[in-house]
């Protein structure tokens, strides 16, 4: 039986005084009640006031982004071994946004996957079609290139300390989500796909589903065999959404 996971990706969201406020309503209603996997993605500098709110409870943190290289004169840039000095567990690779707005491409992503497992992070790998490539029916073939051009650097073993989130780009922000039936029929082939290489590894890999998760869609989602939980943006910002969705990831 796969654990069940919700992450939150705070984007370039909040402040001191508004993270404190959340985080403690997410520790008052989900520290130690449940056995999965509860996660927030914070933004870089707001690392260190979190490991400190979170810290000896059960909900785990992580970053939004990790430089490919491991030091160097890389302005601006966070290293994996950055990440690791504030614990975090988790750190999410190849997010639509950044594939588009920031120029990231297969092989970076590829590259930051690599780096973080090196420091012992677990890498949130995202994959995802546009709508055009929905449209052109070439969903399957993006989502095999940009998975494909990972496993080819670090090895269909390597999925094993890593969780995938499909993130269908059209559904991201938009308030449209995929059809439960849509998302599972993506997440079972990238399921069968790991399974032809590997079928221990498929079998326990991490499948979470991105774009406009609210605690009204959630049960639906989650309740499909091969969804594992979500990777949720705009909701995870708002205290009862993210504990209701935390809470529909056990069925
Ligand atoms: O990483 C999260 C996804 O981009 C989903 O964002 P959203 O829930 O605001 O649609």
């Amino acid at each position: 039986m796969r654990k069940k996971m919700v992450a939150g990706n705070w984007k370039m969201y909040g402040n001191l005084l508004e993270n404190k406020q959340l985080l403690a309503a997410l520790v008052a209603e989900l520290n130690g009640v449940r056995e999965d996997v509860i996660v927030v993605c914070v933004p870089y500098v707001y690392l260190p006031s979190t490991q400190n709110e979170l810290q000896n409870t059960t909900i785990a943190w992580g970053a939004q982004n990790v430089s490919q290289y491991e030091k160097g004169a890389y302005t601006g840039e966070i290293s994996a071994s950055m990440l690791s000095d504030f614990q975090c567990k988790y750190v999410i690779v190849g997010h639509s946004e950044r594939r588009m707005l920031f120029g990231e491409d297969n092989d970076v992503v590829a590259e930051k996957y690599v780096a973080a497992q090196r420091a012992g992070i677990t890498p949130i790998l995202c994959v995802g079609e546009t709508l055009e490539q929905r449209e052109a029916k070439i969903t399957e073939q993006v989502i095999e290139q940009q998975l494909m051009s990972v496993i080819n650097v670090a090895g269909i073993e390597s999925l094993s300390k890593a969780v995938i989130a499909y993130e269908p780009v059209w559904a991201i922000g938009t308030g449209k989500t995929a059809s439960p039936e849509q998302a599972q029929e993506v997440h079972a082939f990238i399921r069968a796909g790991v399974a032809k290489q590997n079928l221990g590894v498929a079998n326990q890999l991490i499948i979470l589903y991105g774009g406009s998760v609210k605690a009204n869609n959630a049960p639906q989602l989650f309740a499909m065999p091969d969804i594992d939980g979500g990777l949720i943006g705009g909701a995870s910002l708002i205290a009862s959404e993210f504990i209701t969705i935390c809470r529909a990831s056990r069925h």
